[in-house]
């Protein structure tokens, strides 16, 4: 649905390039949430705003809807009829709202549709409609200042959906709100993408946003895409940075003579009694050394950590076996790096999932 190919962004700043983005490749699936996380200056803000082409990019393609957005002509008041057009299929909902002061909530909503050349009663219709789909019907003529932050945000995402928008961009929707306006916020864009089919690009520097909505996550740095790919794909791969910051499973311990084993397990593997099963086939002491349950994008997953004794060399077999119980399994410590000719004990394909999901 929304695909960025080379995607680069030089700013000139006072006589020096500066580059925002650098080649970013990204592609979101149609009717997906996918966010992109990264600290601060990493060129996600950037993205977003090149996404709709509120900021030209210096090189490289943005394609939305099939419609190649690059491709087509005109910037600031010589911006084209069809860029203008395809851009209203495109919502966007700000950090600071962007509301009109001066505008009551229901007019806040209807300036999209007056731009569009709405007659008045459609507008006022289709106003009306959307303030209910975001639970805030009872404040059409409420001025921004009379509403709390949450709300604002609601107006702000009522608006954005006026022009019966494909794809949603997010540009830090939650950063100014509170933890539970937040977890409101982020259910209603859950809602509007399951009921309106809406394909969601939002950027966020917290992680907890891409476990809450998130099916897939890009992790940028220095304007680059490091890591992406469905959450699942993304807890699977081994090494993952995202993986890491979505569950995150403590130091690994020392472990001379021991092997120290990350377990990740999601839907059925995780209803079997895999570590029994490990202890009576191969006679081994399994000591489990923590374990956790939680929901990252709406799936189960649990994570578990054990420890085997003998080294890794030791326990190549036990280990395949968990991996073939359909278990991610991640070998924690200096005992990690694989023995050599025992290629089967590190699948590649697992290795590569990340990279391969990117392109
Ligand atoms: N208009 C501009 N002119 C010059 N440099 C810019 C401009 N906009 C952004 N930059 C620079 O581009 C880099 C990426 O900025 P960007 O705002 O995209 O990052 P970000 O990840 O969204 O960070 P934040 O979360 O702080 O907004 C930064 O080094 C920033 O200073």
């Amino acid at each position: 649905m929304i695909t960025t190919a080379g995607l680069t962004k030089v700013y000139r700043s006072r006589g020096r390039d500066l580059t925002a983005l650098d080649g970013v490749d990204l592609h979101v699936r149609e009717g997906e949430v996918f966010g992109v996380v990264g600290q601060s200056g990493a060129g996600k803000s950037t993205l977003i705003r090149c996404v709709n082409l509120l900021e030209r990019p210096t090189s490289g393609t943005v394609t939305v809807a099939g419609q190649e957005l690059t491709a087509l002509a005109g910037r600031g008041k010589r911006t084209s009829r069809e860029l203008r057009s395809a851009r209203s299929r495109i919502g966007m909902v700000f950090q600071h709202f962007n509301l009109l002061s001066s505008r009551t909530v229901q007019g806040n909503v209807e300036l999209p549709l007056e731009i569009l050349g709405a007659d008045g009663k459609e507008r006022s219709r289709r106003a009306g409609e959307l303030l209910d789909l975001v639970g805030l019907a009872d404040k059409a003529k409420a001025y921004p200042a009379q509403l709390s932050g949450g709300q604002k945000q609601r107006v702000g995402i009522a608006r954005a959906l006026a022009g019966d928008p494909q794809v949603l961009l997010s540009d830090e929707a939650t950063s100014a709100l509170d933890p539970e306006t937040t977890r409101s916020i982020l259910q209603l864009l859950r809602d509007l993408n399951r009921r309106l089919g809406l394909t969601v690009l939002l950027i966020t520097h917290e992680m907890d946003v891409i476990k809450t909505v998130c099916d897939s996550a890009a992790l940028m740095k220095e304007g680059r895409i490091v890591e992406s790919g469905t959450v699942p794909e993304l807890l699977a791969t081994p090494g993952s940075e995202l993986a890491h910051e979505l569950f995150p499973i403590g130091e690994v311990p020392s472990s001379d003579g021991r092997t120290i084993v990350d377990l990740t397990f999601h839907g059925e593997a995780a209803a079997q009694p895999v570590i029994s099963r490990l202890a009576r086939t191969y006679n081994v002491d399994v000591s489990i050394l923590g374990a956790a349950i939680e929901t990252v994008a709406g799936l189960q997953v649990g994570r578990m950590r054990i420890e085997l004794p003998g080294r890794f060399e030791d326990n190549v077999v036990p280990i395949g076996f968990l991996r073939e119980q359909g278990l991610q399994v991640d070998v924690a410590g200096p005992e990690a790096a694989p023995a050599p000719r025992q290629p089967a004990v590190e699948p590649p394909h697992l290795a590569h999932a990340v990279k391969e999901t990117a392109k």
